[in-house]
């Protein structure tokens, strides 16, 4: 791979996350681990200036605003900040200000690990809020943050004033609301950040109300009159009713990192999740003398806390039997608290892993907390061997069902290949079930497990005979009338899913939710895909070798077209149902809307548009086919004439929908 190849891989691969994180509020990876990505970006991106472009996600903040919020555009751009990983980093942050001017001071706060909002108040009134989006554009959340006690819905004094905070969830919340969620079967959320951010967003403000959100302020961004230090301005704030950021004075950076090195130890004692600390130069003319870059201001910078890692000892090492048959040795440790909760298990990966890292049952080794929830184990601390730890091995046979395991050649893992085995029946059983497959409400791993030791189920086709066998399930042991009806009920319901859930459900090796929907626009009924070539197969979005070959493999086997087969019979949805688009009028067709229109609201045209088989983006671009224009269009008129795009008024869009 040459430079600029490695530097487009890594743009892509930030991009992708940055989808996941800002625009899903669902991350794949850590921060740290994602921060570690972007810093190499702009180390290369330094070192070769000449690959470097304007559209290069270390040139830009944030995500970008989603279409299902109206948008709100700021007059000044809000910035994100420098990042700082080590005392080293601060001291040359430090160095670089130095140079420029010798006398100031910090104010150092906590780095809320949130979502950046911007609220605005007129007369004493909050007015509107919204999400920091891409920086220029945010989303319009104002009715969501009104449900926020600590938002103050009128000051004290009638300020016109923009302040910028952050909106989180306190620990205890966030826990209190996953163990709701995990009880009604729901999906848990990662963390508090995603859980602010995910309620936050939500369309349904009576939804977001009852999220237990909060928020504190720890910025003016305009405001009528002036202050001559940042930390006057938070007690100004303070004074008129917000919940402000607590600050501390420091005299020079060693205070600051002194300071850093303090509130990493004791981060967990805060009732929320701050991922650093913010350094910030307190007085405001000494801020405008150092300016801004695109992204950052260079009289500030975030420390980011390196992740936790906890020493403790690694009691046993037992196996855990995958959906697949993937054996995947997990540790079992002594408890200890990690990046604040109680932490008594780990992966280990696979015993490739175990052997590279030398690891024995009896070791001390640390931990970390890894991906998002599940914590793993980093290395041995080999000082603290003593010559009575033992070594482990995989075990030959499975340690469920007792039938030989095997390790196919090229992969990590080793497998148990017996399709009864009951632990990965019950996993199948559950992924069948699980949200993004059949969606069946009410039905987590334990009750499958239950339902299953029961004699109940035995494949998933088993669900829609439970029907049969009320009487029975109502005597089951915490089931009562009213949960077995309504477990009933969802699972009749869930009859209807489309294909592409359904494809899901099966759980194809390699065959994620994302490669289920792309297979289900190409192939509309199941039968079409269990009979595809592998050249059709290749030929569809995102479909690769390895995911084309299991697909075929997974058809071949009998048991497998048998279970379709059951699943017929038993009136399970086969197609998809395409999105009944009316006639389809504007199929396929790009259109951008700005201005305001004689008589249509925005939502409402884009909505029209939809319905008609068209697509709305934000933005225009070659590929805009029709631009939807109103009074006052602004910069999207300008590069729409630029392009030679074609541009239509309210009338001339309704005829072509024909109203
Ligand atoms: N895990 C992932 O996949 C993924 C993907 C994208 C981004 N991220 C994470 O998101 C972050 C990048 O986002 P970012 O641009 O918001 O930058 P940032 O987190 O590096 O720092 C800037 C932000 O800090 C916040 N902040 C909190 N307390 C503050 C205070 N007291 N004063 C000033 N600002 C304060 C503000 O919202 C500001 O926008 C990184 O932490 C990154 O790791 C993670
Ligand atoms: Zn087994």
């Amino acid at each position: 791979m040459n430079i600029r190849e490695k530097i487009e891989k890594l743009r892509q691969e930030i991009e992708y996350h940055n989808k996941l994180y800002y625009e899903q509020d669902a991350p794949e990876i850590q921060d740290y681990e994602y921060d570690l990505l972007m810093n190499e970006l702009m180390d290369l991106e330094n070192k070769y200036p000449e690959h470097m472009t304007s559209d290069s996600p270390s040139q830009r903040v944030g995500g970008k605003a989603l279409d299902s919020f109206s948008k709100v555009s700021f007059r000044r751009p809000k910035l994100s900040l420098a990042n700082g990983f080590s005392p080293e980093d601060l001291r040359s942050f430090d160095n670089r200000i130095r140079k420029v001017i010798q006398d100031y001071e910090y104010v150092v706060e906590y780095k809320f690990d949130g979502l950046t909002v911007v609220l605005n108040y007129e007369d004493g009134l909050f007015v509107q809020g919204a999400t920091r989006g891409n920086g220029v554009t945010g989303e319009d959340v104002t009715q969501n943050l009104k449900t926020i006690r600590s938002v103050p819905l009128k000051l004290k004094g009638e300020d016109n004033l923009e302040v910028r905070g952050e909106v989180i969830m306190n620990r205890k919340d966030f826990q209190k609301l996953n163990e709701r969620r995990e009880k009604a079967q729901q999906a848990l959320f990662a963390n508090p950040r995603n859980a602010a951010a995910g309620s936050l967003r939500q369309l349904d403000p009576k939804i977001a109300a009852r999220r237990p959100l909060d928020m504190y302020v720890f910025n003016v961004e305009e405001i009528e009159g002036s202050f001559e230090t940042h930390h006057q301005s938070l007690d100004y704030l303070s004074s008129r009713g917000f919940k402000v950021s607590p600050y501390f004075i420091c005299k020079n950076i060693e205070e600051v990192i002194g300071f850093c090195n303090e509130m990493n130890e004791k981060r967990y004692e805060l009732p929320f999740d701050i991922d650093g600390i913010v350094i910030k130069i307190d007085h405001l003319k000494t801020r405008e003398i150092l300016g801004t870059t695109a992204r950052n201001p260079r009289w500030a910078i975030a420390y980011k806390f390196p992740p936790e890692v906890k020493e403790t000892k690694l009691l046993d090492i037992t196996i855990q039997v995958g959906r697949t048959g993937s054996l995947t040795p997990v540790a079992e440790l002594e408890e200890v608290q990690l990046a604040g909760t109680k932490v008594s298990r780990a992966t280990l990966h696979n015993e490739d892993f175990i052997k590279d890292k030398d690891i024995k049952i009896g070791d001390m080794v640390l931990v970390r907390k890894a991906g998002e929830i599940i914590p793993e184990v980093l290395q041995v601390n080999f000082d603290k061997r003593t010559g009575q730890e033992m070594p482990f091995h995989m075990p030959e046979t499975c340690p469920t069902c007792k039938e030989p395991t095997f390790r196919i050649e090229g992969e990590a893992a080793r497998k148990c290949v017996n399709l009864s085995c009951p632990a990965q029946v019950i996993r199948r059983i559950a992924h069948f079930a699980s949200k993004n497959a059949m969606n069946i409400e009410g039905l987590g791993g334990s009750l499958v497990a239950k339902l299953w030791e029961e004699g109940f189920v035995k494949d998933p086709s088993d669900l829609y005979l439970l029907y049969e066998r009320r009487e029975e399930l109502t005597k089951l042991e915490k089931l009562g009338e009213k949960s077995v009806d309504n477990l009933l009920q969802s699972i009749e319901v869930s009859k209807k899913s489309s294909l592409h859930q359904l494809i899901f459900a099966l759980g194809i090796p390699y065959v994620g939710e994302k490669g289920a929907k792309n297979l289900a626009e190409k192939f509309d009924v199941l039968d079409d895909l269990i009979s595809a070539p592998k050249e059709e197969l290749l030929s569809v979005q995102d479909i690769g070798e390895k995911m084309a070959d299991e697909i075929i493999d997974f058809f071949k086997l009998e048991s497998n077209l048998e279970f379709v087969e059951k699943l017929k019979s038993l009136d399970i949805n086969m197609k998809e149902q395409k999105k009944d688009t009316g006639q389809d009028l504007l199929k396929g067709a790009k259109f951008v809307v700005t201005g305001t229109l004689p008589s249509l609201k925005r939502d409402q045209a884009k909505e029209l548009i939809e319905e008609n088989g068209g697509k709305v983006a934000g933005s225009v671009s070659k590929k805009t086919n029709y631009v939807l224009a109103g009074e006052n269009p602004g910069s999207k008129y300008e590069k729409a004439v630029e392009l030679g795009i074609e541009i239509i008024t309210e009338e001339q869009f309704l005829s072509m929908i024909g109203k």
